[in-house]
């Protein structure tokens, strides 16, 4: 999509480029870079309805500039020039941006799949190790200095055996069930849609209806992206239909638990333990996840590596470059498959 007037293409840049310098001075090569001078949404507002970004086609943006821009609404998309055309998010899951919005401004929205996918589930797999064995409990009394504590942590479980019951089986939830399988667990998911017969075979994975996975997991994993569909997919009435002793699982948002749901399946017996990375109000953590020792916490690091951040920031600016040089994107998400 180069310019018609001769003009160097604009881009606007929302947030930092950390590790993929090189693909991203190529961009520099290509089109002018804009960056926002504004630190928070009414200031981001007031500049892009001043015409900072004006000519802007494309924008790349990141998980952190949220605490500038806040979500890509209606609101956002009508201050930012009638240019822009493209969005081009770095993570693979993109509840940040409304994309019902950005289609009602003509605006195509891409994301990082498949390059978070094992860094993603290496940490669901931490979790859930560390949730069966009550890592958390021993790992804070030895930092109080009390060795193990007193009592002793309860003793943990083994995964082989158990079942895995995975909601969502994407590209994250599928990565997620050969890992586990190294570990002699039994496979059963939930999806929208069924995967293939030699996925499943692959897999061992076994098809259940939601109430079944729900019945039938010894541990639950969510896997799944957080829409308006999935917000709160686990709440109490779910919780009510799980086995005692269940161990939950999160490395997808934290909204689609309902967290005080889970809370007070934590302190009921419910649930004896979970394994979380992410929460329903990041940074902050629900005080009765903070406070119970059988919570293993981690302040949403999915893909908090070098290799997996870069792969993200490289995955990214190819759909920048291929939006400016083509007009079009290399995974635009799949609400615009037909855009
Ligand atoms: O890719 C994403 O959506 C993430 O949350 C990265 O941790």
């Amino acid at each position: 999509m180069s310019s018609t007037d001769g003009k160097r293409p604009r881009v606007l840049l929302l947030g930092a480029i950390e590790h993929a310098h090189s693909a991203w001075a190529s961009i520099g090569e290509i089109a002018d870079i804009l960056t926002p001078k504004s630190t928070s949404r009414a200031a981001f507002l007031e500049e892009a309805a001043s015409g900072a970004f004006d000519g802007c086609v494309a924008a790349y943006r990141t998980f952190d500039s949220f605490d500038v821009t806040g979500k890509v609404d209606g609101e956002l998309l009508g201050a930012l020039p009638r240019s822009l055309r493209f969005i081009c998010h770095n993570g693979a899951g993109y509840d940040q941006v409304d994309v019902q919005a950005c289609m009602a401004h003509g605006i195509r929205v891409s994301n990082t799949p498949t390059a978070v996918d094992d860094a993603t589930a290496d940490i669901g797999i931490f979790l859930l190790l560390g949730a069966l064995r009550n890592l958390a409990v021993g790992m804070a009394a030895l930092r109080a200095g009390k060795w193990r504590g007193s009592p002793a942590p309860p003793l943990g479980h083994d995964p082989q055996g158990k079942v895995l019951g995975i909601l969502g089986m994407g590209g994250i939830g599928r990565n997620m069930a050969k890992k586990a399988l190294a570990f002699g667990m039994k496979i059963r998911y939930y999806n929208r849609t069924r995967l293939e017969p030699g996925v499943e075979e692959e897999l061992a994975a076994e098809y259940v209806g939601f109430d079944e996975l729900l019945a039938e997991s010894d541990v639950l994993s969510l896997n799944l992206p957080l829409n308006k569909d999935t917000r709160h997919i686990i709440s109490r009435q779910e919780f009510a239909k799980m086995k005692k002793g269940v161990v939950i699982v999160n490395t997808a948002r934290g909204a689609v638990i309902d967290e005080a749901a889970l809370v007070e399946a934590l302190d009921s017996g419910l649930v004896s333990s979970a394994g979380l990375d992410v929460y329903e109000q990041e940074p902050n953590i629900h005080p009765g996840l903070i406070s119970n020792p059988r919570v293993l916490l981690v302040p949403h690091m999915g893909t908090w590596t070098v290799e997996t951040e870069t792969k993200m920031e490289e995955w990214a600016i190819s759909n920048l470059r291929m939006a400016i040089e083509q007009g079009r994107l290399r995974s635009i998400v799949p609400e615009q498959q037909n855009m």
